[in-house]
């Protein structure tokens, strides 16, 4: 029988920092011991042929939905995928690579389900694959933000010049509106990074961030991680909202305490945590910086993805043998 996996979908827009925030949750968990997807890699029309079109990457009719919807069904039922590979230096595609089944890891002596995360534009947008996931995160940082972070990285990494990148955006934004920003209705966390006033681009790493968490997760009691770590509530505030949690971190949190509340949150995931190396979180590659907010912000979703997973071992609902 296949080991059916745990299913985390991330998404949001361009830019909006979806492979900085997987690749923090893998390298959390172990990156050899999940399966990592994006997928914009099943455009359905090279970069040429996108603009001889008129049409924008982020419109379904763009991408090939079935085969996603399908890839994503085979995962979560534990088997193998042949998977495409858009190449975003040469804008075009590349032979299909083998994505071996996603067969349960050892972890404290016992098997546990593999994480597979897929992350992408459209990961939440239909309900055939919204359907197949455990846990949802949405990414949506301010705006203006989001084109900050997608010039710099679409200049530094895909060869744009900064007018090319925001010609674009523009270009885009009714697709935006239309297919990318209705996800997040779907999502169980959204998780906003924002500037606090007087943000200095060249230091990213003081931005704020607010998570919301929907009472679709479960009541997972954070107040209680959370309140031996934080002195100041001004820094990390947990506020419980008829619709959602609200979780706020500011960018100015001091080392000490958001290294503090990383070790308590740490702590609980325990055994989960071990293969994991603590410098990794919350880096992200242009700045070869840390920032607090971000490692908070993948551990949050780290410990929400391990208890989240145990509760459906406990329910029958991931059986690995
Ligand atoms: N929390 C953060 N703090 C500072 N910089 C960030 C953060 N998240 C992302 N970035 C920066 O924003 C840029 C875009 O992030 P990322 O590549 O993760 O976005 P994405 O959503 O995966 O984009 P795309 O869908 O276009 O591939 C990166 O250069 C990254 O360094
Ligand atoms: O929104 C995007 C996700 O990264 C890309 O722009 C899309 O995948 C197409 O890439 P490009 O036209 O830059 O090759």
């Amino acid at each position: 029988m296949p080991h059916r996996p745990f299913m985390l979908g991330i998404a949001g827009d361009s830019g909006a920092g979806k492979t900085t925030l997987s690749s923090g949750v893998a390298r959390l968990l172990g990156v050899e011991r999940t399966t990592n997807i994006c997928v914009d890699d099943y455009h359905k029309y090279d970069r040429k042929q996108r603009k001889e079109l008129g049409i924008t990457p982020l419109n379904p009719a763009c991408n090939y939905m079935d085969i996603m919807e399908q890839h994503v069904r085979l995962l979560s039922e534990g088997e193998p995928i042949l998977k495409p590979v858009y190449n975003h230096t040469t804008g075009t595609f590349d032979p299909p690579v083998y994505v071996p089944a996603p067969r349960a890891v050892e972890e404290g002596g016992r098997l546990i389900p593999r994480v597979v995360i897929l992350e992408g534009l459209l990961t939440l947008f239909s309900p055939e694959m919204r359907g197949r996931y455990h846990l949802t995160v949405y990414l949506d940082p301010e705006e203006e933000l989001r084109r900050e972070w997608k010039v710099k990285r679409d200049v530094a990494k895909r060869g744009y010049t900064p007018e090319e990148v925001l010609a674009d955006i523009e270009r885009r934004m009714p697709d935006s509106r239309a297919f990318i920003w209705p996800q997040k209705a779907h999502a169980d966390i959204i998780v906003r990074f924002y500037r606090p006033p007087g943000y200095d681009p060249e230091n990213p790493s003081t931005l704020n961030v607010r998570i919301t968490l929907k009472h679709t997760l479960p009541r997972l009691d954070l107040s209680e991680v959370l309140h031996s770590a934080y002195e100041d509530e001004a820094l990390i505030r947990l506020e419980a909202r008829k619709e959602a949690d609200i979780l706020d971190i500011t960018g100015n949190v001091r080392p000490e305490q958001a290294q503090t509340f990383e070790r308590i949150i740490w702590e609980h995931l325990g055994h989960h945590a071990e293969h994991f190396d603590p410098s990794l979180v919350g880096t992200f590659w242009d700045k070869a910086g840390q920032s607090y907010p971000l490692a908070l912000t993948q551990l949050i979703i780290a410990y929400y993805l391990v208890k989240m997973r145990e509760l459906a071992i406990e329910r029958g609902h991931l059986r690995v043998a």
